[in-house]
Order: structure tokens, then sequence, then C-alpha cells
């Protein structure tokens, strides 16, 4: 797989980014995750030369984005679209049976009772069991979790790295994308999906079928991914490389 040129990337660009794994470097707790230095300027910039169609997507909730990046006007889709901020701000989410909900959680946090180390995050829509600190664990998640998952019809099990998430059935990264490429600031720009896990292969299917591209982040296999770079920090230089790019294109324009 190539590496993707920075001018992949140009002013007719929709940009979607997922965040851990592809922005942020893995971290043993969720919330431990740190924004590189200088990552959120080279973003501030790149979303300002695209016109603000760049919208980050992602398996955490928004507010949790909010948190890390601290940019609650970016366009976001979080919980793995089950909620999508549009680049009004306007906040669309997915109706979900709240006792269908309500038995899973249960049912996730008495398993994560069970297995020391394995963290349980709790969001809004979807419920993940984590276990980076007790790989061990892995294969009796990777058996139980397919069992839990068929108890509770409205819901399907999204596997990513070292976690199993219960998420609502029928939403994925790339209905979001695709709900993003209908609206203004989106519309009609060419898309770039910029992804490492497993749900971003969702994403990757449908920017290829728009004639966009899809960048892989890391070396998982098989991937839909037609481009690829080797980590997060990787990423951060070849986002610096767009800026640069991006931003020489505007001041020659003046
Ligand atoms: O779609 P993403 O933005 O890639 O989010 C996917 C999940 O990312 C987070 O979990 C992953 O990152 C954690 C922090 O580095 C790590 O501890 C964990 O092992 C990874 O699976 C997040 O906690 C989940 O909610 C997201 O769905």
């Amino acid at each position: 797989m190539p590496r993707p040129d920075p001018g992949l990337i140009d002013a007719d660009t929709a940009l979607f980014l997922d965040a851990d794994g592809t922005l942020l470097a893995f971290a043993d707790d969720p919330e431990g995750v740190a924004l590189a230095p200088g990552l959120l300027d080279t973003l501030d910039a790149i979303h300002t030369a695209l016109g603000g169609a760049m919208a980050l997507v992602s398996g955490r909730a928004i507010g949790g984005l909010d948190q890390i990046f601290g940019r609650p006007r970016w366009a976001a889709a979080g919980q793995h679209g089950m909620e999508r901020r549009d680049a009004t701000g306007r906040v669309i989410t997915v109706p979900v049976d709240p006792a269908e909900l309500a038995r899973l959680r249960e049912t996730v946090h008495g398993v994560g009772a069970e297995l020391p180390g394995v963290r349980v995050e709790d969001k809004s829509w979807s419920v993940a069991l984590h276990c980076r600190e007790r790989p061990d664990y892995e294969p009796e998640l990777a058996r139980r979790a397919p069992e839990i998952a068929a108890r509770f019809p409205g819901f399907e099990l999204q596997p990513g790295s070292y976690v199993f998430e219960f998420k609502p059935r029928g939403m994925d990264k790339g209905v979001a994308v695709a709900s993003f490429l209908d609206e203004a600031p989106f519309h009609g720009r060419r898309p770039v999906y910029l992804g490492d896990d497993l749900t971003d292969e969702h994403a990757f299917i449908y920017v290829n079928a728009r004639d966009g591209a899809s960048v892989r982040i890391g070396a998982r296999t098989p991937s839909q991914a037609t481009f690829t770079l080797s980590s997060p920090a990787d990423v951060h230089a070849w986002l610096d490389s767009v800026k640069a790019r991006l931003t020489q294109g505007a001041a020659s324009a003046t």
C-alpha cells in the first residue's frame, strides 16, 4: 500500500479523521490520552483552509472528543455515528431503546467486575470492554462478546484495538461520513478518510465508492484502504505537510 502524497488534500477536500490510533497515540486508560504538541495548531489551520469541511469520526462520545480536542465548533461524529454534530453545531442522535440499553449495561458491567483489569467504558449509547491492560483476557472476551451481543438484538458488536464494543445496530462510520457529505460545507467535495481500526473500514469502503481516498494507519490487515501511514506520529508529520501546502496555496492566491 503506498504512502499518500500531501497533495491528496486540496482546498476541495472533505477531510475525516479518526481519533484513537490515528490522531491520538494509544494509552492504557482511555481517559489518559494526550494531544501531541502542535497537533491542534495544525488541525486548526487545515480546518480553516478547508472552509470547515473537516470532521472527527470516532467511537468516543462527542463530549469526550471535546474534552480532548477542546474544539466544540468542529463537526464530529461520536459513538460510531450514533451522535453527529454538523458544521453548524446541530447535534443529531439516533434513538435507542433505553430498557435494552440498561440491560446491556448491567450485563457488560457484570463481565467487567468478573475480570480484574478489564475496564468498562460506559458511553451514552454504547458500552465497551477494554482489555489493553489484560491482553490475556482477549480470547475470553472474543468468545463471550458475540454471545452477549446475540442477547441484545438492538445492538451489535464492534471489535477494535483491545476493545469489544456494543453499539446500536445499523449505524457505522460509513453512514456518518455519508450524512456529512450530504451537507454543507462537505457536500460536493472529494472525501479523504484517515483511520486505523476495524470500525474505520466501514468509512474506507464508503469513501472509496465515492472516488475518495482512504488512509490506513498502522499495519492491520486486511484493509480496504488505498494508502497507509505508519503511526499517529507519522500522521502528525504528514498533516504538517498538508497544512504547509494548503496555507501556501492560500497565501499565493492573495
Ligand atoms: O474511533 P476511534 O476514535 O478510534 O475510537 C475507538 C475507541 O477508542 C478508544 O479506545 C482505544 O483507545 C484507548 C486509548 O488509547 C485504548 O486504551 C483502547 O485500548 C483503544 O481501544 C475509546 O476508549 C473507545 O471509546 C473508542 O470507541
